[in-house]
């Protein structure tokens, strides 16, 4: 245990107990890093680098998995050429492959126990934040800096400033931890906290599949990881070392306060995710597409309650509804509790696990002019397909209550429909 002289932040905590030692906000750190991610777009320059400019092997190659989730099953001849390396170096090198229809990567990490409390990740995707909901430093680097960390072991970074989130209260039936994180999003601004860590005191709230969802909104501030301190389910899932929690008096540089009994349901609207409004305003704006699914909401709570909404409804006509699962477990739970037969029934069609058209690749990009609502998390321009399409960002419930009525709604206005 790395002796330490004043009070730590989680994300200090975390970067002095796997670096040689005590570190603080604006000290670089040299960190053991146990998780290497790597996404089937960014595969081959991570391969490139590896093999082309540091012709080194991974170091560890169990600690580092390639995942083909963000055009799976692939669109093109020259994405198919692509992730064909990449199962062609994963197979040479030994690292770990999780191939077309396993899921998202962060939500694959999760469920594999690759990102656990304590742990420093790195994912080569920017959501790579969503793994501070176990307590890990996940964060997001480019094909460079991933394949050095791979080839060595560890990595280098400047140590974030904190700031501190505090959650008070409980939520209102039908407002969910996807609202709790757009609050925190337009509170912040969607880059008011470059390059700091998020902090989330939560206290013993949200399964680990909703702190998820907070961890990973948290890149949408600008943040350079998004830790939410452990509590509640995650204490029953893990054996959570007493080092990760931040000391009483540690140093933030900007504390925030949340009622969680006065938030309503929330919806960024377009073309930026902090362009936060409450969803009863909203209500009536026609809609073409609705999508749920993602790293942030396509799990089986976000499911359950996209199902609670649309059983015994159909999807409104001149309205699309897709739903795709974050993971093959995911999928796997819905299909045994008869949720996927709910929303099928409802009209709902569903999708390979992986990312869809979350960023616009494949299986659902929108038309000039076209309305989306999607549980996921970033609705700029151009983000779905073309850049006259209009995105708007809410939780599995708003979205499931906009396919009922073919327009932005909230969950009660379906039960009165
Ligand atoms: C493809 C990947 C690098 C990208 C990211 O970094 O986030 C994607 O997941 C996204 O959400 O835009
Ligand atoms: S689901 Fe969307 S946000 Fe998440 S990793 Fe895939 S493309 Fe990125």
């Amino acid at each position: 245990m790395t002796a330490v002289s004043r009070p730590q932040t989680m994300a200090e905590k975390i970067l002095s107990q796997r670096g040689a030692r005590p570190v603080y906000a604006g000290d670089l750190a040299v960190v053991e890093v146990d998780g290497v991610m790597v996404v089937d777009s960014i595969a081959q320059s991570f391969i490139e680098r590896m093999e082309r400019d540091l012709e080194a092997p991974p170091k560890f190659p169990e600690r580092v998995s390639i995942v083909i989730d963000h055009v799976a099953p692939a669109s093109t001849v020259s994405v198919a050429q692509a992730q064909k390396e990449a199962r062609e170096y994963a197979a040479r090198t030994g690292v770990r492959l999780f191939d077309v229809g396993r899921g998202i990567c962060h939500q694959v990490l999760v469920e594999e126990g690759l990102a656990r409390p304590g742990w420093i990740v790195l994912g080569s995707d920017s959501h790579s934040t969503t793994y501070g909901a176990v307590a890990a430093f996940g964060t997001g680097m480019g094909a460079t800096d991933i394949a050095l960390a791979a080839a060595s072991g560890k990595t280098w970074l400047k140590v974030p400033e904190s700031v501190k989130v505090t959650l008070h209260g409980e939520l209102r039936p039908g407002v969910a931890a996807k609202d709790v994180a757009l609050e925190m999003i337009r509170v912040l601004g969607a880059d008011g906290a470059t390059y700091q860590s998020i902090e989330i005191h939560a206290g013993d709230r949200f399964t680990r599949g909703e702190r998820m969802t907070l961890a990973n909104l948290c890149v949408e501030a600008g943040a350079k990881v998004g830790l939410v301190v452990p509590g509640g389910e995650i204490l029953n899932l893990y054996e959570v070392p007493g080092w990760v929690y931040p000391d009483p008096g540690a140093a933030y540089v900007r504390e925030i306060e949340l009622d969680l009994s006065a938030l309503a349901p929330r919806m960024s609207a377009p073309s930026e995710v902090d362009n936060v409004h409450n969803v009863a305003d909203l209500r009536g704006l026609k809609v073409d597409q609705v999508f749920i699914g993602t790293c942030t909401n396509g799990r089986l709570d976000d499911l359950h309650a996209a199902a609670d909404v649309l059983r015994g409804h159909r999807v409104a006509p001149g309205t699309r509804l897709l739903v795709i699962p974050a993971s093959s477990e995911v999928m796997e739970q819905a299909m045994a509790d008869g949720t996927l037969l709910t929303l099928q029934r409802a009209g709902a069609v569903l999708g390979t696990p992986g990312c869809g058209p979350c960023m616009g690749r494949h299986q659902g990009v929108l038309a000039p002019g076209e309305v989306c609502v999607s549980t996921s998390n970033r609705n700029f321009v151009g983000r779905m397909g073309d850049k006259d399409a209009q995105i708007y960002l809410a939780s599995p419930a708003v979205a499931a209550a906009t396919a009922v009525l073919g327009r932005i709604a909230l969950p009660e206005d379906v039960g009165a429909a």
